[in-house]
């Protein structure tokens, strides 16, 4: 049986939306990846949760001008900001 057509083309974006939402996370996770290096080398805390206060705070205004829920954006960056500092633990731990 053929896909509906009108089915599949919301499926084409869907579909490029999350390639781009994983080249991004890649992207995050590059960045994160160097920082976590660096705080190595300098004995820096592997997390910093006024950082992450102020940019969940950020991310919740954000979310709530994009008509986004504001708790899922915050429940979403805590997700990844987790597992940073479990890569940041596991470099500092290396040394
Ligand atoms: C990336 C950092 O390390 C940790 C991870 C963060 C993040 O993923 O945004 C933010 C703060 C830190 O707890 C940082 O200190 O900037």
């Amino acid at each position: 049986m053929s896909e509906d057509p009108v089915l599949a083309g919301y499926r084409q974006s869907i579909d490029n939306i999350d390639a781009a939402m994983i080249h991004i996370l890649a992207e995050r996770f590059r960045i994160t990846q160097a920082v976590g290096t660096y705080k190595a080398q300098n004995k820096l805390p592997a997390s910093d949760p006024g950082r992450e206060e102020r940019q969940i705070a950020r991310l919740r205004s954000l979310a709530a001008d994009a008509k986004l829920d504001p708790e899922f954006s915050e429940k979403f960056l805590r997700f990844i900001i987790e597992e940073v500092i479990r890569h940041h633990q596991k470099a500092a731990d290396a040394r």
